[in-house]
């Protein structure tokens, strides 16, 4: 069997049986490696303040997260390397655990030094068609002692800390998006991370999302 099968099928049976699973993408993958290349690409102002919520409910909060993104888009070749993967991440997740994803969307994130994203949901229970959270992380040689962790919250009861998830170079994070609380600890250096979702393509308030 295929390498990449192998990884996917070991995310299918965890989120099969927790919600949640921390998985390492291979060094040599392309995918990663355009990813390393567009990092290397990027100047201070490819990046923006980062908000909470989309659209109309679109607010910056520093309080809760002081990131910088930088949107994926098909269009660029690289970014694409990486749309590609994670579409077929989706296609194996649809074929194995049935689970209607429909699209994908992901930000490179920037957290300076101190920066952090506090405890939070991705997705509210009914209230989104966002259902599956990625995080990947792209920090090569990252040493414990710089902190940066993501802290993962117990699906139940939401004050428990359940793991300390070290933003490792090819690491990759998935999870139930309105399950799993988690938080961004800050760290002594810069951390690069890309978060993204799968979304269900439902109607929510009358409305066809997502938007077309
Ligand atoms: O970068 C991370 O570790 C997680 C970021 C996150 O939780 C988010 O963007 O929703
Ligand atoms: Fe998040």
């Amino acid at each position: 069997m295929h390498t990449t099968d192998e990884l996917f099928d070991r995310i299918a049976q965890d989120l099969r049986v927790t919600g949640l699973s921390v998985q390492t993408i291979d060094k040599t993958e392309p995918a990663l490696q355009a990813l390393v290349q567009r990092l290397s690409l990027f100047s201070g102002s490819d990046f923006s303040a980062a908000g909470i919520g989309r659209q109309t409910e679109h607010t910056q909060n520093t309080e809760i997260r002081s990131d910088k993104i930088h949107w994926l888009d098909s269009g660029h070749a690289l970014e694409n390397t990486f749309l590609m993967y994670m579409d077929e991440l989706k296609n194996h997740l649809n074929r194995r655990l049935f689970m209607g994803l429909f699209s994908y969307e992901c930000h490179f994130a920037h957290y300076e030094p101190g920066a952090f994203y506090k405890k939070h949901l991705d997705a509210f229970q009914g209230n989104t068609n966002r259902v599956l959270s990625t995080v990947l992380y792209l920090n090569q040689n990252w040493q414990a002692d710089y902190g940066g962790e993501l802290a993962i919250f117990d699906a139940h009861d939401h004050s428990i800390l359940q793991q300390k998830i070290t933003p490792q170079f090819g690491t990759l994070v998935t999870f139930l998006s309105d399950e799993y609380p988690h938080e961004v600890l800050p760290a002594t250096r810069p951390r690069y991370s890309i978060a993204g979702w799968f979304r269900v393509n439902s109607s929510v308030n009358g409305q066809i999302d997502p938007p077309r």
